[in-house]
C-alpha cells in the first residue's frame, strides 16, 4: 500500500528525515513510535503530501505520488485536534466528505448512520461538536475519516487530548475498525504502550531514521540496540567488556562478572557490550535451583505495588540500579526497604547488545 524510497527532509540544511525506506502492507496496521523530535510527523506528513520531501520517493497504492496533492492520494487524516467542524451537527460533519464527493442524498444519509452504528453513537446525530466529549469527538473524526472508505488512514497520535481510561477504550475501538474494515493504518504515536496494543508491526524511529522495526513481540524480546531495549519496555542493563572466561567469554561490568548468552561471533574478546535483563525475568531471592542462573548481591530500596505486579527497586554494593518485577500473590514473601538480596536471572534470559554509538 506505501513504498518510501530513500526519502529525505531537510529543514534549513538539518535533517527531520534522512534516507529512509519503508513499506507497508495493504491491511497492516504500522504504528511510527519514538521520541519527541524523531521524524515521526515528518514521516507522516510527506506520505500525505502536507509536506514534499528534499529526496527520495513515495508510492500509495502502486502509483508514484512524490509530487501528487493530498486529495489525489486516496488517504484519509486523523489528527489530535479533532478539527471537526463548530457550526455543523455531528451528522453534517460526518456527511461532508461525502457532499464534497457529489455523493446522492439517500446514500449519504445511509453511510452517515451506517458509520454512526459502527462507532456506537447514533444517539448524538443531531448535536453540535461542543456537546460531546472529548472520546466522542474523535470518534466522530474517525467516523468522519472512514464514511468514505480510504483504502489508507493515516493518523497522528489522535488519542493524544484523551484520558488514560479513554484512550485505551478508544484503543481498541481503533482496532475494532480495523479488523472490521479491512484498511491500512499508518499510526503515530510516542507512547510505547499504545504501540504495543495496537500494532501488526512497530517501526521505531530515532534522529530521522528507523531504529529498528518488527511486531511488537520482535521489538520486546529482541531488540537490536541499547535504543530498543530502553525505549520499548523497561530495562536493565549493565554495560561492560567481554573477557575470555573458563568456559568462554563473560561480561565484566561494574555490578560483577556475568555469564552471557551467544556471546561468540557477533561479539569479539575485548569489546564493549551492554547486557539486557527484563525486570520480569530477575527474580529477588533465588528459586530453590540455582544452575543456569547469574546471581549478584543487592540492597532493597523500595517496593511498588502496581495491582496485579509487584516492582522492586534495587541497587547493588558498586551502585546500579536494578528493577525486578513479579506478579503480585497473596503469599509472597514481604521484603523491607533495607534487606540485603540475592537478585538472580537465567543465563539464557540476558541479551547481549552492542555498546551504544557515541
Ligand atoms: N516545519 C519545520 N521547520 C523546521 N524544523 C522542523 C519542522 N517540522 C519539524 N521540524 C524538525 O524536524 C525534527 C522532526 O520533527 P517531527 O515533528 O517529525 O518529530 P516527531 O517525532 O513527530 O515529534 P513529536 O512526537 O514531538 O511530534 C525535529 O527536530 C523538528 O524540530
Amino acid at each position: 500500500m506505501i513504498e518510501v524510497h530513500g526519502l529525505s527532509k531537510l529543514y534549513n540544511g538539518v535533517a527531520a528525515l534522512s534516507d529512509v525506506t519503508l513499506s507497508v502492507g495493504k491491511g497492516e496496521f504500522v504504528t511510527l513510535l519514538g521520541p519527541s523530535g524523531s521524524g515521526k510527523s515528518t514521516l507522516l506528513n510527506l506520505i500525505s503530501g502536507m509536506t514534499t520531501p528534499t529526496s527520495g520517493t513515495i508510492l500509495i497504492n502502486g502509483t508514484d505520488a512524490t509530487t501528487l496533492p493530498t486529495n489525489q492520494r486516496g488517504l484519509g487524516m486523523v489528527f489530535q485536534n479533532y478539527a471537526l467542524m463548530p457550526h455543523m451537527t455531528v451528522f453534517q460533519n460526518i456527511a461532508f466528505p461525502l457532499q464534497v464527493r457529489k455523493v446522492g442524498k439517500d446514500e449519504i444519509r445511509q453511510r452517515v448512520m451506517d458509520v454512526l452504528k459502527l462507532i456506537q453513537l447514533e444517539h448524538v446525530a443531531a448535536r453540535r461538536p461542543r456537546e460531546l466529549s472529548g472520546g466522542q469527538q474523535q470518534r466522530i473524526s474517525l467516523a468522519r475519516c472512514i464514511v468514505y472508505n480510504p483504502p489508507l488512514i493515516l493518523m497522528d497520535e489522535p488519542l493524544g487530548a484523551l484520558d488514560k481510561k479513554l484512550r485505551e477504550g478508544m484503543q481498541l475501538e481503533i482496532k475494532r475498525l480495523h479488523a472490521d474494515l479491512g484498511v491500512t493504518m499508518l499510526y503515530v504515536t510516542h507512547d510505547q504502550d499504545e504501540a504495543l496494543t495496537m500494532s501488526d508491526r512497530i517501526v521505531l524511529m530515532r534522529g530521522g531514521k528507523i531504529e529498528q522495526q518488527g511486531t511488537p513481540e520482535t521489538l520486546y524480546f529482541k531488540p537490536e540496540t541499547v535504543f530498543s531495549a530502553d525505549f520499548i519496555g523497561s530495562s536493565n542493563l549493565f554495560p561492560g567488556k567481554l573477557v575470555e572466561g573458563e568456559c568462554g567469554l563473560v561480561l565484566r561490568c561494574a555490578a560483577g562478572t556475568f555469564e552471557v548468552p551467544g556471546a561468540e561471533g557477533a561479539f569479539p574478546a575485548g569489546s564493549t557490550a551492554v547486557l539486557l535483563v527484563r525486570p520480569e525475568n530477575i527474580a529477588v531471592e533465588t528459586p530453590g535451583d540455582a544452575s543456569g542462573r547469574q546471581q549478584i548481591e543487592a540492597t532493597l530500596k523500595d517496593t511498588v505495588v502496581l495491582g496485579g505486579i509487584v516492582r522492586h527497586f534495587l541497587e547493588t554494593p558498586a551502585g546500579e540500579q536494578i528493577i525486578a518485577q513479579e506478579l503480585n500473590q497473596p503469599n509472597r514473601s514481604r521484603l523491607m526497604r533495607g534487606d540485603a538480596v540475592k537478585v538472580s536471572w537465567r543465563v539464557a534470559d540476558g541479551r547481549l547488545l552492542p555498546a551504544e554509538r557515541a
